[in-house]
């Protein structure tokens, strides 16, 4: 077991869990006392398989593992790839004391704690997110489930891990832009709740983005402090929850507009972000400076702050009357009151979110 890594939980009475964060911890790191039975299933992709399937597995002394791969790609987050999870589970006999451990990026983590959610009625999981943005975000805090045509993450359930499992060091074989997709959710959190971290990161994007281990071992440690505080004050969305969707609701609408291809998650909120920034600036709660420094955050990051070519206000419009928090088909939108604080609001007027929505699209 290494001797050197950091812990925190997410605090949620009989539920709460560990995030164990460190170089290394895959394969050496012992995760069975999180596993209730001694039936594993390893959940993961065409891509994550080759390069840490065998390692995983080491982490399950003792147990019977078996493992389902899935196709890779944001496209495969529907309902016929989650089948072919319960396909495995059936196949290979397994019980309610299963445990499923989802070995991948936020897609593999989301399809596999939504499985969990619903195999037998609810079994358990433990996540191994490998991407910077399932490290920081998607692997903490139990919302799972899969897209639908018409709107992102249109079906899914609550469902939090026994256990989540970061090992940096995976870190090192990901894509740049997958990187930089991450660091939208790492900017997410200075915006809405850390100015300070807001700060730190201006300073320490060049080794973020250049996978300095320090560095982002560091974002990956205050994004998941300040994930997990949000998560136990209001872990199913009814108030406070809401402002990690900062950028989101623009985010979603381009990426299903995008049909889940082209544009990562990450990306699509780094310029949803940004859209909510040039808002809140309409509307008198931040400054011209305020909102140029969220776009050089997100430029520097190597995140886009536009939208796509081909898309008008009415697309805007139209994917955003299903997003999840309106109310009685009142669009509510994460605002910032500042760079630091944000809240969920439905007061603020057509005109000013026409006015962005005209400055963004052609
Ligand atoms: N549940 C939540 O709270 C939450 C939060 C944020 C995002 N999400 C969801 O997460 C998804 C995005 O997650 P993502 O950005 O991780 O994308 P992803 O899961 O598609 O992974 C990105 C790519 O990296 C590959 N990959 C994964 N680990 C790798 C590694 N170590 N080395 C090389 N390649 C690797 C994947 O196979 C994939 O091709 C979206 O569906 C989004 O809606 C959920
Ligand atoms: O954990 C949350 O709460 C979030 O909103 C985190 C988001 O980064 C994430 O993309 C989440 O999947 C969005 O959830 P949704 O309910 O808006 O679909
Ligand atoms: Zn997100």
């Amino acid at each position: 077991m290494p001797d050197t890594f950091r812990e925190l939980r997410v605090e949620l009475g009989d539920r709460s869990y560990p995030i164990l964060i460190g170089k290394g911890l895959l394969g050496s790191f012992d995760l069975t006392p999180y596993v209730s039975g001694r039936t594993v299933m390893i959940v993961t992709n065409t891509t994550v398989a080759p390069l840490y399937l065998e390692q995983a597995r080491n982490s399950f002394p003792g147990c019977q593992v078996d493992e389902v791969i899935l196709p890779d790609g944001e496209a495969f987050k529907n309902w016929e790839t989650l089948n072919l999870i319960f396909d495995a589970l059936l196949k290979n006999r397994h019980s309610r004391k299963t445990t499923l451990v989802a070995l991948g990026g936020g897609v593999v983590g989301d399809m596999a704690g939504f499985a969990a959610a619903c195999y037998q009625r609810g079994v358990d999981f433990i996540q191994i997110p490998t991407t910077l943005l399932s490290q920081v975000d998607s692997s903490v805090g139990g919302k799972t489930g899969i897209n639908h045509p018409l709107g992102k993450n249109m079906v899914g359930a609550f469902h939090q891990p026994r256990s989540v499992l970061i090992d940096t060091d995976t870190l090192q074989t990901l894509p740049q832009r997958e990187i930089s997709a991450g660091l939208a959710e790492v900017i997410k959190y200075g915006l809405i709740r850390e100015p300070d971290f807001l700060a730190w990161l201006e300073g320490a994007m060049a080794s973020l983005t250049s996978l300095d281990s320090e560095a982002l071992t560091e974002a990956i440690y205050r994004s998941c402090v300040c994930k997990a505080d949000v998560v136990a004050q209001d872990e199913r969305e009814e108030g406070l929850r809401a402002i990690l969707n900062l950028g989101h609701t623009f985010g979603h609408a381009i990426e299903t507009h995008a049909g889940y291809g082209n544009w990562l998650h990450g990306e699509a909120v780094g310029a949803g972000m940004v859209m909510a920034a040039d808002l809140s600036k309409r509307l008198g709660f931040i400054t011209d400076e305020d909102l140029r420094r969220v776009k050089s955050v997100i430029v520097s990051a190597g995140l886009p702050t536009g939208v796509p070519d081909d898309m008008t206000s009415d697309h805007f419009m139209n994917l955003m009357a299903v997003d999840k928090k309106n109310v009685n088909g009142q669009l509510r939108l994460i605002l910032l009151r500042s760079l630091g604080d944000a809240e969920v609001t439905d007061r603020f007027s057509p005109d000013a979110l026409a006015d962005t929505l005209s400055a963004f699209c052609h």
